[in-house]
């Protein structure tokens, strides 16, 4: 039988979860959304047509697994009202998705003796190219990290971390990445724009370089990324120009720095929330 999902909280995170499962096969009837915002269930409905529901505790009742999908903040709140509903949670699953929120705080919510994975997907999970990192506490059996890491495979790829603190590594490797990428593009476009080119082509200049760039780094396991740049920079040409202003002015320590801040601020949230 296929199990039945239920996202508590269908915003963002959850939207993409929602949108590459249905694009692998996932039936919506097996599918419910619980969220507060009755605007935001019209569109899951109307985008997807899944269940939707402003109540969590159904959605949860009808569901196997359950994705726990809300801002890092409102996660004690919303794990608590779970709790206090009285529900046997011991036949469920749940999974996490959001960033620094431990295991032991989510268990110390909803029971020490309720089956949680902690993940980190990203939004290319719409798309069917996400990239989750998982980690799963000892109590929780094969089966049900199967279960986890399946949902998550359906949308993407996956690594598993042996250590909880590695689920910050993901956030800034992974989860967190898109949005440099799209920070780098924005920048890019920008410039083309200023060199003459309307915002139509210079976003298509840049996505369709993005893209191609992209695929080919995944058409080519056996090719370095150093190796991939040499292969576009002819000595003494204008991208060696373009690479040489990059190094001099500190991008890779730019791009350390931002990921060693997106880690410590995963880390920070943990004492926070
Ligand atoms: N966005 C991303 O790229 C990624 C996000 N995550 C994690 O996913 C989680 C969600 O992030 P994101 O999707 O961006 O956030 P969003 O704010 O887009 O989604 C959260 C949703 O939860 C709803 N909500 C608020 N209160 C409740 C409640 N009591 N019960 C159920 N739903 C509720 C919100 O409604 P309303 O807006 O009306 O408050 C909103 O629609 C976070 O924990 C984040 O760390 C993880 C990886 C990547
Ligand atoms: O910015 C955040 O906190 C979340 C986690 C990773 C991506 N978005």
């Amino acid at each position: 039988m296929t199990a039945r999902i239920a996202f508590i909280g269908g915003g963002n995170m959850a939207s993409s979860l929602i949108g590459g499962l249905l694009a692998n096969g996932a039936n919506p009837s097996s599918i419910t959304a619980s969220d507060p915002n009755t605007e935001q269930q019209q569109n899951l409905k109307q985008q997807f047509s899944v269940n939707v529901t402003g109540d969590n505790n159904q959605a949860i009742a009808q569901s196997d697994v359950i994705v726990l999908a809300v801002k890092p903040q409102l996660m004690a709140v919303v794990c608590q009202a779970i709790a206090d509903a009285g529900n046997d949670l011991s036949s469920k699953l749940f999974v996490s998705i959001a960033a620094g929120v431990s295991v032991k705080r989510l268990k110390s919510l909803l029971g020490e003796q309720v089956a949680i994975v902690r993940t980190m997907p990203n939004t290319p999970a719409l798309v069917g190219r996400g990239m989750t990192g998982l980690y799963a506490p000892a109590d929780v059996s094969q089966e049900q990290n199967a279960s986890a890491e399946q949902l998550m495979q359906a949308v993407g790829e996956t690594c598993w971390v042996e250590n909880e603190d590695d689920i910050n590594h993901i956030i800034a490797a992974a989860g967190s990445a898109p949005a440099y990428f799209f920070l780098f593009m924005e920048a890019m476009q920008q410039q083309a724009e200023q060199l003459g080119f309307s915002p139509e082509q210079a976003r298509s200049l840049v996505q369709q370089s993005a893209l191609g760039s992209a695929e080919l780094v995944a058409a080519n396991p056996d090719l370095d990324l150093a190796t991939l740049r040499a292969n576009v920079t002819s000595k003494g040409g204008t991208t060696a120009e373009a690479i040489r202003v990059f190094e001099e002015q500190g991008l890779r320590k730019v791009v350390a720095n931002a990921m060693d801040a997106a880690v410590e601020r995963g880390r920070e949230m943990e004492s926070l929330f």
